[in-house]
């Protein structure tokens, strides 16, 4: 079904859902943008990665990630579990696919925090239904601030983070639109700008030639 009355009684359009994807050097601000969005953005679903870093204080098991020891995430990733999996800074990430490709079938849109290891994997199998966005910091001064000033990682980890900024940095030229996280409203509406021009996309919306055939016909 590609076209159908809704409660309006006028046809909607079915849409084929996208896949979201934020990427920047840690502490730029990709899970505080998200988590706007999501309360912005009822059709939006945030994809919940696997991970083997140790849980933060303040995160939640299942909502903020499944937190999985080295020996689960290898089995993950040998039932093909994952739609992408990468090591970064020390730790494994990875994406589990069911979801993903459950929400997507719904019609649903889904955000990927993910770094720039991953959203290159998520390319190569799904170009068309990937939209990427890289969020840079102002300065690299207040990347760093911000860093210390969410006070959840340890000055060691603060300082490794630091250090491979500049190389994550270097894949922005990858992405299809980068935003400057000054402001932190300013940068949710242009995502959430980003994500209402890519939903309307005329190849996304694949309902659009029954649709527009039942215009000509006078519906
Ligand atoms: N525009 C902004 N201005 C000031 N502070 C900000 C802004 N955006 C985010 N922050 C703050 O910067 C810190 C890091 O943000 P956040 O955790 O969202 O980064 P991240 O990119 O998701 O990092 P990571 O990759 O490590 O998960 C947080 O304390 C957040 O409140
Ligand atoms: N390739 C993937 N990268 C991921 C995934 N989940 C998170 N990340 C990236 O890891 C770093 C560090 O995150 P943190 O929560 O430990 O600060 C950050 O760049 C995330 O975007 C994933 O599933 N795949």
């Amino acid at each position: 079904m590609t076209a159908s009355a809704g409660s309006s009684g006028f046809i909607e359009v079915k849409r084929r859902g996208l896949m979201l994807v934020l990427s920047s050097p840690s502490g730029a601000g990709k899970t505080t943008i998200s988590r706007k969005l999501l309360g912005l953005e009822p059709n939006l679903t945030m994809s919940v990665s696997a991970t083997t870093r140790p849980k933060r204080p303040g995160e939640t098991a299942g909502t903020d990630y499944h937190f999985v020891d080295p020996t689960e995430f290898g089995l993950m990733i040998n039932r093909n579990e994952f739609l992408e999996h990468a090591k970064v800074f020390d730790n494994y990430y990875g994406t589990p696919k069911a979801p993903v490709f459950e929400a997507l079938r719904g019609g649903r849109d889904v955000l990927f925090d993910i770094d720039w290891q991953g959203t290159q994997q998520v390319a190569q199998n799904a170009r068309d239904d990937l939209v990427s966005v890289f969020i840079l910091p102002p300065s690299t001064r207040e990347l760093e601030q911000r860093l210390k000033s969410r006070a959840q990682d340890s000055a060691e980890v603060v300082a490794g983070r630091m250090a491979k900024a500049a190389d994550e940095m270097s894949h922005w030229a990858e992405y299809d639109y980068i935003v400057v996280n000054h402001n932190i409203e300013e940068s949710v509406t242009q995502v959430r700008a980003i994500l209402t021009a890519e939903r309307l996309k005329r190849q996304r919306q694949v309902g659009l030639p029954e649709f527009v055939k039942g215009l000509r016909e006078g519906q």
